[in-house]
């Protein structure tokens, strides 16, 4: 049996003091640190390898101050544990430096040098300005359709490869992006990387987003839709009026209502709700730190970084319970009318990932539209007036026009697809990874566990696709333009495939009823002190969209009433 005197003297035997000076060692050691962590996926296990670290840093320190004669203070033990780490962690960097930039499956793909060795270098390209998604578009027009941005990541920006990566039938899943906050709230149907996790429950969800929900939402859509409109109205004699927040009230009144029958009474209120500015603040971290995933893991692990995701979720589960105790029932059915199981007694903890994916995915996207089309509004004046004389002939005798007045319009249709053309909610678009045998496509072979973005900014403003393409024209929608759109699959502001946007449809018709109003019952243009600058230059991409701010002034016509 080993006693704590054998272990003591077989340690003592050993010359830790000379091992831990031995230089070639810290470096072995580094090499074969490398080869490991390139192994897995260690992300979102940094932690336990810092922790791994430190704690060896620690133990060498300790055994130099005890055991080496040559060492007389704290401070040389320190200088000895701190040169071998510096040999180790030196040997550990060059490793991987040498082995990404000139050995690594990528190596062939065009890119920016400084990207092949680390993702730091996509924070480089964030900031200053939080517009990650104009330096992918530079890169491309430099380095072609396909960009190494990162170790292991491919920039790919080009119509054909869209079925293979994001199709029906394509083979790849979901990134370890998706995985940053899983140990604070679990996943949510958006960031479950299992597909058939994903499967299971886009079943349950479908329910919540068929034709027969769609039609109860309505009247919601039309109650706040028309409160919206009456805030404008009110408001119309001021000189200038921050369109960019009214739009995110409304959306945001919106989701809270057909997500879980909660007013946030932001449109009454005229005011952003505390939580609400807890939830954008939770998504900050992301424009610059989602770049460097481990980085992102590891904040999110931290009392502060969690902060703003746990606060929203103590609020969730305490309206998800409320609901469950019956004290909140919906007089119409809502989204967790079908997500919350009757027979569950607590609330698993997905579904409040479920609740924060509700609101994010479907408040920010949409509002950011809504500024994205007043602006293009304010800009190209005679496509307004285009609009809204379609608009006037398709339903002359109403003041208020409900959301089934305004499906059928495809000019309408048009100008919105047009502004999600040109701004797309997400514009950097989503992660995904190849499978471990990889893809084949045109001549081209992209290796397995490939990360892959395909950025859809990029490709939406790509005059292959979209001739002309910096311009706002509605008409490449209709029937009138169609020589001005050439390839469909670039366009795909709410992604496409299996994982696309579950509320594509809900978005639409909240989109339609708010410009369809707006252009019927105002004229609309920059306020007397606003270019759309602000919205151009401090728009911040936090995977979702902030758009900034957009003042306009709004001319009431004589004869529309709300
Ligand atoms: C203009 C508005 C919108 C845009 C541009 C948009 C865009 C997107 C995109 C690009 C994705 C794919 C994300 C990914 O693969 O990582 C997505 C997914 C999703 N969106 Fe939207 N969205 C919008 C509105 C909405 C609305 C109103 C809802 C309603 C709740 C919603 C709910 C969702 C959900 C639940 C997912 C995850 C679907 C899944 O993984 O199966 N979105 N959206």
């Amino acid at each position: 049996m080993i006693t704590y005197e054998k272990a003591d003297t077989f340690i003592r035997s050993q010359q830790w003091d000379e091992i831990i000076r031995n230089k070639p060692l810290a470096a072995g050691l580094g090499v074969l640190s490398h080869l490991l962590l390139a192994q897995g996926e260690p992300d979102h296990s940094m932690y336990i390898v810092l922790m791994l670290w430190a704690t060896v840093l620690g133990l060498v320190t300790y055994v130099e101050y005890t055991l080496d004669e040559r060492v007389h203070s704290i401070g040389d033990a320190v200088l000895v544990s701190g040169s071998a780490a510096a040999v180790y962690f030196g040997t550990l960097i060059v490793s991987m430096g040498l082995y990404r930039a000139f050995f690594h499956r990528l190596r062939k793909f065009p890119g920016p040098f400084m990207a092949r060795l680390s993702k730091w270098y996509g924070v480089s390209l964030v900031l200053p300005d939080f517009q990650y998604y104009w330096k992918v578009q530079k890169l491309h027009e430099k380095y072609g359709d396909i960009v190494r941005t990162g170790p292991r990541e491919l920039s790919v920006a080009t119509a054909d490869a869209v079925p293979l990566i994001h199709g029906i039938a394509s083979k790849c899943t979901k990134g370890p992006w998706y995985d940053s906050a899983k140990h604070i709230e679990g996943s949510s149907l958006h960031s479950t990387r299992s597909k058939q996790d994903h499967k299971e429950r886009r079943r349950i969800w479908d329910r919540a987003f068929n034709a027969k929900s769609l039609r109860e939402y309505e009247p919601r859509i039309n109650r706040h839709s028309f409160a919206l409109m009456q805030k404008l109205k009110e408001n119309a004699h001021e000189p200038s009026l921050r369109i960019s927040n009214w739009v995110n009230f409304y959306s945001f009144d919106v989701m809270g209502d057909i997500g879980f029958s909660r007013s946030f009474g932001m449109l009454a209120k005229g005011e952003e709700d505390y939580l609400i500015t807890s939830l954008h603040k939770s998504m900050a971290p992301m424009s610059v730190f989602g770049h460097v995933g481990w980085l992102m893991n590891l904040i999110l692990r931290t009392a502060v970084g969690a902060k703003d995701i746990r606060d929203f979720m103590d609020w969730t589960s305490k309206v998800l319970r409320d609901r469950k105790k019956a004290k909140v029932v919906p007089k119409e059915n809502d989204i967790f009318s079908w997500l919350l199981d009757p027979n569950d007694e607590d609330i698993p903890l997905h579904l409040n990932a479920d609740t924060r994916l509700v609101i994010v995915a479907g408040s920010d996207t949409t509002a950011a539209s809504l500024t994205w089309l007043c602006y293009e509004l304010c800009k190209n004046p005679e496509a307004q007036a285009k609009l809204r004389q379609i608009i006037d002939d398709a339903a002359s005798d109403k003041t208020f026009l409900d959301v089934e007045d305004v499906a059928n319009i495809p000019h309408l249709d048009g100008v919105i697809n047009e502004g999600m053309r040109l701004h797309p909610g997400v514009p950097s678009g989503v992660q995904r990874e190849t499978p471990p045998e990889g893809l084949r496509f045109r001549d081209i072979y992209i290796p397995g566990n490939t990360l892959i973005w395909m950025p859809i900014h990029t490709m939406q403003r790509d005059e292959r696709y979209f001739p002309d393409p910096l311009k706002f024209v509605p008409e490449r929608w209709t029937t009138e333009r169609p020589d001005l759109l050439v390839d469909k699959r670039a366009f795909m502001p709410f992604s496409t495939g299996v994982y696309s946007c579950i509320g594509q449809k809900l978005a639409m018709m909240e989109i339609r009823s708010v410009i369809a109003n707006l252009v019927r019952n105002f004229e609309i243009e920059f306020a007397a002190d606003e270019d759309g600058g602000a919205a151009e230059k401090k728009t911040r991409d936090c995977f979702t969209l902030n758009v900034g701010k957009l003042d306009v002034r709004l001319i009431p016509r004589q004869s529309a009433k709300v």
